[in-house]
């Protein structure tokens, strides 16, 4: 007599009065506490998050960038900027599911059913107080300091002027102390409310390590209606009060900068000689407390012969030139010689691909995002130069684009 496997494991009536998001923590805590990788993400404008367990890191080690088709497995991708063995690229398959909008199921897949019962014993368990989140085992990154910074800013300046690059993107990380008390869920909660058309993201593995983001920038994505999206998001200034998307003033140099980017993706569409892409922009948007300039880009899938041209431009496009630079080798040589420190997941991508349903994909540059380590934060961000950056404004820029997921972060003061 055969079984029949659950595929959906309903909360058992002991949980009917824990609320969803108690659930979500009782989730996590059980993977943590298992060694389990992690992924919780709310996409931009959605009202809940999603939960995603992997049944281990070796199972969510892999090479290519996925492949952004139908039929490709569900799961999410966790990829750094570059490659390394302190920083592969993962893709936890999606063997436990949890979405808020269907609070009372967890979703387990057909290939993870051996976890089926001690899901069921810890849904069943009661609700545990720790989250043993997990932890790099590498030294924090050098963070620059305001000097270092403005002497990495004017080396780039000197590459641009010689020709060497036409465009670079520095970055630096930045150390600060956890609040007391600092809870990543809470935060990554924070983070939902306070950027409801953000990316927002916690992703736990171990033996990697827990970080927490807060992204505007789509790397590539494929919806339910066949429809392939990427962006050029560049240039930035403070959203002021007198300041509104329509009225904003860019600087030459800021045009320039995202015209770049733009040009970027345009060669991509190039080398896959497809003409059929519909651009949009640049305009102005919010992203946070900041304003950028945007280009989007989309291709109607069912009108094009290009069967994988998600794939094939998810491969393509990372790292744009929004993080990298231009051209794209020369650009990430400069940074490896000068940048000074690992930027791990920081400007690599993230998201999940044929969760929400076979075909949609969600990809996003992991950008406004921090690492945790048991007592402090390293937060990332970087900037866009040409010719004409000046280290000062430059580094004042990477201040404000701390400030997104630094909000979570902040000491309040007394
Ligand atoms: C590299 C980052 O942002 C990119 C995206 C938007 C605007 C950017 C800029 O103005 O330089 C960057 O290209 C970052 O946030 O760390």
């Amino acid at each position: 007599m055969g079984v029949i496997e659950p595929r959906q494991l309903p909360w058992p009536a002991g949980a009917a009065g824990l609320p969803a998001e108690a659930r979500l923590r009782h989730l996590a805590a059980g993977a943590l506490r298992t060694g389990r990788p992690l992924a919780l993400w709310r996409e931009p404008g959605a009202d809940h998050p999603r939960l995603l367990i992997a049944r281990s890191l070796e199972a969510a080690y892999t090479g290519l960038p996925p492949a952004l088709d139908e039929q490709a497995p569900a799961g999410f991708a966790f990829f750094p900027f570059r490659d390394s063995d302190h920083n592969p690229a993962l893709f936890l398959p999606a063997d436990v599911g949890y979405d808020l909008t269907q609070p009372d199921f967890v979703t387990v897949a057909l290939a993870a059913r051996d976890l089926v019962p001690n899901l069921t014993a810890w849904l069943a368990a009661a609700p545990a107080e720790v989250l043993a989140w997990h932890y790099s085992p590498r030294p924090a990154p050098h963070a620059a300091t305001e000097a270092e910074y403005k002497q990495f800013v004017r080396e780039g300046v000197t590459a641009i002027a010689e020709k060497e690059v036409m465009k670079v993107v520095t970055s630096r990380a930045a150390r600060r102390p956890l609040p007391a008390g600092f809870d990543p869920l809470d935060a990554f909660l924070e983070l939902n409310r306070k950027y409801p058309q953000a990316f927002v993201s916690l992703v736990s593995v171990p033996g990697i390590g827990t970080w927490l983001g807060a992204t505007p920038e789509v790397l590539a994505e494929v919806t339910a209606d066949g429809t392939f999206h990427t962006m050029a998001l560049a240039a930035t200034q403070p959203l002021k009060a007198d300041v509104s998307p329509r009225t904003a003033i860019w600087r030459q140099k800021e045009i320039e900068e995202q015209a770049l980017v733009a040009r970027y993706i345009v060669n991509c569409f190039k080398q896959l000689r497809l003409r059929e892409y519909h651009e949009t922009g640049p305009r102005t948007v919010i992203a946070g407390q900041l304003l950028h300039l945007r280009t989007d880009f989309e291709v109607n899938l069912r009108q094009v012969p290009f069967p994988n041209l998600g794939t094939d431009m998810l491969r393509l496009l990372h790292p744009t030139s929004a993080v990298g630079g231009m051209p794209k080798v020369a650009a990430l040589q400069f940074l490896q010689q000068h940048e000074g420190y690992d930027r791990a997941y920081y400007s690599g991508f993230l998201g999940p691909v044929n969760v929400a349903a076979p075909g949609v994909a969600r990809l996003y540059v992991n950008l406004r995002c921090l690492q945790l380590r048991p007592d402090e934060a390293i937060l990332y961000a970087g900037t866009g130069l040409t010719v004409d950056s000046d280290p000062a404004r430059e580094w004042q820029e990477t201040e404000m684009k701390l400030q997104t997921v630094g909000a979570v972060v902040a000491v309040a003061a007394f």
